[in-house]
């Protein structure tokens, strides 16, 4: 069946958390559209590395069984990462059930992940072929649960300092407003990935040769991180946005009136609020603000939280394409 679960932004919006069900352990993980590894803070973990977080205990679980052998590796581009064995576990998200799913047992945790207690660990949502378990890959939760959900698809419904859901199987057409743009997306990647080749600062005239012109749906990455013509394009409209190396990207006067990004997703223009895009100041005096919209070198692009602020985004595996509606 179904499955709906609240989201709720840790401070700053800096990842969302929701209640995920594991062996009859409710514990709360960053759902992660950019990865595809179901990863978590267990009782393997020291004490130390353990203090302040939420742990599953497979020994507690009448339904875990080890995967002998397997182990897992994963690493983000910020450099952070885990490492691990695995089994499975009976997996309920607000209702949406799948068994066997692959639970990765972390024995190593990098220290941005165990300095974030309220984070229990990972769930992966985009496409299996990224998962990192050997020798055998495993599936993610969304990936086993498609064949009885009831229409194959998850939504992801992200709000700036208030809660938002998670849904599994269905669309609730009341968290956005008008019709769903959809657009293909392209798997070759392992990605929700797209094309996004245009952009267009507080309703001026748009752009359209975005160099790579692809982006990916990524609900585990904090900021937009985009190509610099766009980074460029935007501040370039905001008085007193400068590259400020000392804190590794864009700041601006908090003052700033902050213009409307529209983005392509697949041929149709797409709005980040400029509100979202101003993302937290860099120091105790408010004066000056960091901005959620970065350059990235990488390709593709990644539009993370600051892009689900503004935008309902439906993520269909019947058919791999992404629905995009603001809301
Ligand atoms: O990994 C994910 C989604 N899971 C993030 C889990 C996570 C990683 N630290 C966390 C900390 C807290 C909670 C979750 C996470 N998305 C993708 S696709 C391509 C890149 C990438 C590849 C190379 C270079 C740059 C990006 C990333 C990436 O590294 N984003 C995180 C990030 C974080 C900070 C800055 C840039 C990118």
């Amino acid at each position: 069946g179904a499955g709906s679960v609240a989201n709720t932004p840790e401070a700053g919006d800096v990842e969302y958390l929701a209640p995920v069900t594991i062996g009859g352990q409710t514990v709360n993980m960053d759902f992660d559209s950019g990865s595809s590894d179901l990863w978590v803070f267990n009782t393997q973990l020291s004490l130390n590395t353990l203090s302040g977080h939420m742990a599953y205990n497979p020994a507690q679980s009448s339904t875990f069984q080890l995967l002998p052998g397997s182990t897992f590796s994963i690493s983000y581009g910020d450099g952070s990462g885990a490492a691990g064995n695995v089994g499975t576990d009976t997996v309920n998200i607000g209702g949406a059930t799948v068994t066997g799913q692959a639970i990765e047992l972390a024995t190593d945790v990098s220290t941005s992940f165990v300095t974030d207690t309220q984070s229990t660990g990972l769930i992966g949502l985009a496409f299996s072929k990224l998962n990192t378990v050997k020798p055998v890959q495993q599936k993610t939760f969304f990936d086993n649960a498609l064949a009885t959900l009831p229409e194959p698809v998850f939504t992801a419904d992200l709000r700036h300092n208030a809660a938002g859901t998670y849904e599994f199987g269905a669309i609730d057409s009341t968290k956005f407003s008008g019709p769903l743009a959809w657009t293909p997306v392209n798997t070759t990647s392992g990605f929700w990935q797209f094309t996004s080749q245009a952009f267009a600062v507080g309703g001026g005239a748009p752009s359209t040769s975005v160099p790579g012109g692809q982006a990916i749906a990524d609900t585990g990455t904090t900021l937009m991180l985009a190509d610099q013509s766009v980074v460029d394009g935007y501040y370039s409209q905001v008085q007193g946005a400068v590259n400020n190396a000392t804190v590794g990207g864009v700041t601006f006067p908090c003052s700033a009136t902050l213009p409307d990004l529209q983005i392509d997703v697949g041929g149709t223009m797409a709005t980040v609020r400029g509100d979202d895009i101003n993302f937290a100041p860099v120091d105790q005096t408010g004066t000056t603000c960091f901005g959620g919209l970065q350059a990235t070198t990488v390709q593709p692009q990644i539009y993370g939280d600051i892009f689900f602020k503004s935008n309902f985004v439906a993520f269909n595996g019947g058919n791999n394409s992404l629905g995009v509606a603001p809301h």
